[in-house]
């Protein structure tokens, strides 16, 4: 399980003397349980991406603690294999130079296995994200977006994490494209149990996938809501916001 435990987060305002700081992130707390996907939904600057970068350990919080089973994430080892993301930007993701094998194969390095099972398992996780095991050996540029991405994910599910962060994973994909991989991220979810924090702009594709949704603003957690209970938020602010957030 996951815990985010009263986390707050500024940075330097303007240029490097000076002292003044804005308050990104204040006393975020929430828990997203083994096997939940919890929704990430606010305006642009109200600190999703921030709060993302936390849990994955990649930046310290000034103050609370973000803990994964019991164990701070700050660890290396306790994210380690536990905890991988993906970002919208998955050209820059990968490295141009390696191999769709290549690239998959970074995060099983840890795990000591024989050659001849990794190529196993790539197998198997091009096949999870419906891409050809052909596919092994081209690089980035020979694939469409939708097929890096997918690229992305076998690779971030590739040592088989409990958590996953999406940051706006999806958002840069064509419509069918998207479809498609919030359909393999609900199968794996299920496969796996593997929980993931899906941070997104986008209200239905939340609705889709998530269990519950966190409606951010200005750097705190505005309200919490069962994804069921969607159409019956309490404040006002959250029902503006998902409104403006509607597309159909
Ligand atoms: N490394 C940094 N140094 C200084 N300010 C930062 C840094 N990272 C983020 N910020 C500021 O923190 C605020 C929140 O940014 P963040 O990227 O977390 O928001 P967001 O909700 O993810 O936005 P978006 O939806 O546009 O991606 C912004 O005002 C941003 O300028």
């Amino acid at each position: 399980m996951l815990i985010v435990d009263r986390v707050e987060k500024s940075y330097k305002k303007g240029g490097l003397f000076s002292a003044e700081r804005q308050t990104v992130l204040k006393s975020v707390s929430f828990e997203c349980k083994d096997g939940e996907c919890i929704g990430i939904i606010g305006e642009s600057g109200s600190g999703k991406s921030t709060l993302g970068r936390l849990i994955l350990g990649i930046e310290k919080p000034d103050r609370g603690m973000v803990l994964f089973e019991g164990k701070n994430v700050e660890d290396r080892r306790v994210r380690s294999g536990n905890i991988s993301a993906v970002f919208q930007d998955y050209k820059s993701s990968i490295n141009p130079f390696f191999t769709v094998e290549q690239a998959i194969m970074e995060p099983l390095k840890i795990q000591n296995k024989s050659r001849k099972e990794n190529r196993e398992k790539i197998v198997n996780l091009l096949n999870q994200v419906g891409l050809p095991s052909s596919y092994r050996n081209k690089y980035p540029h020979e694939l469409s977006g939708g097929e890096v991405q997918r690229v992305c994910i076998a690779r971030a599910i590739s040592a088989e994490p409990k958590c996953i962060l999406l940051d706006e994973a999806i958002s840069s994909l064509d419509v069918s494209v998207q479809t498609q991989v919030l359909e393999l991220l609900k199968d794996l979810k299920r496969i796996f149990n593997m929980s993931y924090v899906f941070i997104t702009h986008d209200l239905q594709a939340a609705a889709y996938i998530c269990d519950r949704v966190i409606i951010f603003r200005d750097g705190q957690i505005e309200e919490i809501v069962e994804i069921e209970y969607l159409k019956d938020v309490k404040s006002a602010y959250t029902r503006k916001l998902l409104q403006s957030l509607i597309t159909f």
